[in-house]
């Protein structure tokens, strides 16, 4: 049975539907709300009329320059930086590749990040105490349930787990040296770590170079230099998100400036004779970090909380053998993977020297999509000539990291709204990326049922043709409703951005679209 189908039934759907939520007008609206409302909005257009006005000049003035500017949006975790990274890569190889180095120390964070949530979804839990239940037959290495007193609280005891949990302390230590490394002390928006544990963290060591095997545990937590359960769990609250401001110069700091090169190919070499670089902790961790995720008693407990690691962003577990290697450089693909979250905006430009647009110059800016990092969006509605909006349609049962209260498919319905209705945003072109499609269909077919979290799904096959195509009529019937221009024409692709071959062609179709639209009112001005 799949774990969904355990659930209780008035736990069985989200507690309300995302589709429903993101169309409905203002609750008990009174007929003087409604009235003030209108006045409102009667005035508001006015004056974006005004400013609409202003706004096409402005374009037509850049259009004669020769520059086009497009804008990435969607909530956070959409793929909006990987959709960055993939221009990058299609535009300016070589830059791309000159990176990835300093790639490495986010993809071990990342690796780190998992085996940490392993770590915690295992721990015991003190409070519980009480009798076994219905254990899986795993012969002598089982699980036993903990279930507290008044029946509702499960905790799960893993046999291996103190041992997993002394061997792997030294990874902790190491996720919050690299984290810290992140983001320069000098910075102005610290990354992750809260203030209490960013003054420890600083007040315990202001030297930033990396941890090695033989040092990690001296500044340990405690006098074993091992971790405790609880310990772990006061970290993990304190590390949840890899995340840096684009200030920042991380990339610098990560790619070992100074360090030798090779004479022919120019890379990076003997950074594994350094023994404080961060590989010999991992490569000493690796054989009991490949134990843990192999453990099928902690494969089961996993189910049971229905944590899919799989699914989640940054996901090295499969791999641990090659990237834990000492020589370990990481791959395009390994890149493309590699999750850090944006603050701020980043820009990335080039131009295109060959094809009918020749000469244009093209930039790309990517933003946070994260709740507070939306306020940053605005001002670059005025001067855009294209958006491509992500869609993540996999994360239909998902909660948004910063809120767990909003269903992740609400919130981009809602988040695409404001997009296609924008009057600032009229006569930009909107492309839209139904992204995360490898991820929907391994969801759908492992039998996740999308009519328990989307009611409006009601009894339609349950397969993932059919799922792509209500998604992408409900997305192109709210743009049609919406949309201020009912001459505006919408593009939309099913895309998973993590597939370089697909994602490069789609964008060389979506350049040529917003190329042609964009000729085209050049030779209307
Ligand atoms: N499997 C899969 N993973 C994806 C896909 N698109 C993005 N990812 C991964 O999802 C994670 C999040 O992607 P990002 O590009 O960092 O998301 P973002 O929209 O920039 O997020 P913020 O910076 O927080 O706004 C990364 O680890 C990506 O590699 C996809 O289509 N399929
Ligand atoms: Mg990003």
């Amino acid at each position: 049975m799949a774990p969904e189908d355990r659930l209780e039934p008035n736990r069985r759907r989200s507690l309300s539907d995302p589709l429903w939520n993101a169309m409905r007008p203002p609750a008990n609206e009174s007929a003087n709300e409604r009235e003030s409302r209108l006045q409102a909005e009667a005035q508001a257009k006015k004056v974006s009329d005004g400013i609409d006005e202003m706004i096409r000049e402005e374009r037509k003035e850049r259009l004669k320059r020769k520059e086009v500017k497009v804008l990435l949006l969607g909530q956070s975790e959409s793929g909006k930086s990987t959709t960055l990274k993939q221009f990058q890569l299609l535009h300016t190889p070589k830059a791309f590749r000159s990176e990835r180095m300093a790639w490495r120390s986010v993809i071990y964070l990342n690796l780190v990040r998992s085996i940490r949530r392993i770590l915690e979804a295992v721990s015991p839990e003190p409070e519980t105490n009480g009798a076994n239940d219905d254990l899986p037959d795993e012969g002598d290495s089982v699980a036993s349930i903990i279930i507290s007193a008044n029946g509702n609280h499960r905790s799960y005891v893993v046999p291996n787990y103190d041992h997993y949990l002394s061997r792997l302390s030294s990874l902790i230590e190491l996720e919050e040296r690299l984290s810290r490394q992140l983001s320069a002390p000098d910075e102005d928006e610290p990354t992750h770590l809260s203030p209490d544990a960013a003054s420890s963290a600083y007040a315990s060591s202001v030297s930033l170079a990396p941890v090695s095997p033989s040092s990690s545990n001296s500044s340990g937590p405690s006098s074993s230099g091992q971790i405790s359960a609880p310990q772990l769990k006061n970290k993990a609250s304190i590390a949840s998100e890899v995340s840096v401001h684009t200030h920042s110069n991380w990339k610098k700091v990560f790619s070992f400036g100074g360090k030798p090169k090779h004479t022919n190919t120019n890379e990076l070499v003997g950074w594994w004779e350094d023994p404080d670089d961060p590989c010999h902790v991992l490569y000493a961790c690796a054989p009991t970090m490949m134990e843990l995720w192999r453990d099928r008693v902690v494969r089961w407990v996993l189910e049971q909380k229905r944590i899919r690691l799989e699914e989640s962003s940054g996901f090295y577990l499969d791999e641990i053998e090659r990237i834990t290697a000492k020589k370990y450089i990481p791959t395009d693909e390994d890149v493309l993977k590699a999750r850090l979250k944006t603050l701020g905006v980043i820009e990335h430009s080039f131009t295109l020297s060959s094809g009918f647009a020749r000469g244009v110059e093209w930039k790309i800016y990517d933003v946070g999509g994260a709740r507070s990092q939306r306020q940053a969006w605005a001002p670059y509605f005025e001067d855009v000539n294209a958006i491509i909006f992500l869609a993540p349609i996999s994360a239909f049962d998902q909660q948004l990291a910063e809120d767990p209260r909003v269903n992740r498919l609400e919130d981009s319905l809602l988040l695409w709204k404001m997009v296609v209705s924008n009057k600032l945003l009229a006569n930009v072109n909107v492309v839209l990326f139904l992204n995360k499609c490898d991820l929907l269909r391994t969801k759908i077919e492992s039998g996740v049922k999308l009519n328990r979290h989307l009611y409006s799904y009601g009894d339609r096959p349950n397969d993932y043709e059919s799922v792509k195509k209500y998604f992408y009529n409900k997305f192109g019937v709210m743009h049609q409703q919406y949309t201020p221009n009912k001459d505006r024409e919408l593009y939309i692709h099913f895309t998973s951005v993590t597939d370089t071959r697909r994602t490069h062609t789609i964008i060389n179709n979506v350049r040529d679209i917003i190329l042609k639209a964009n000729l085209k009112d050049i030779q209307l001005i």
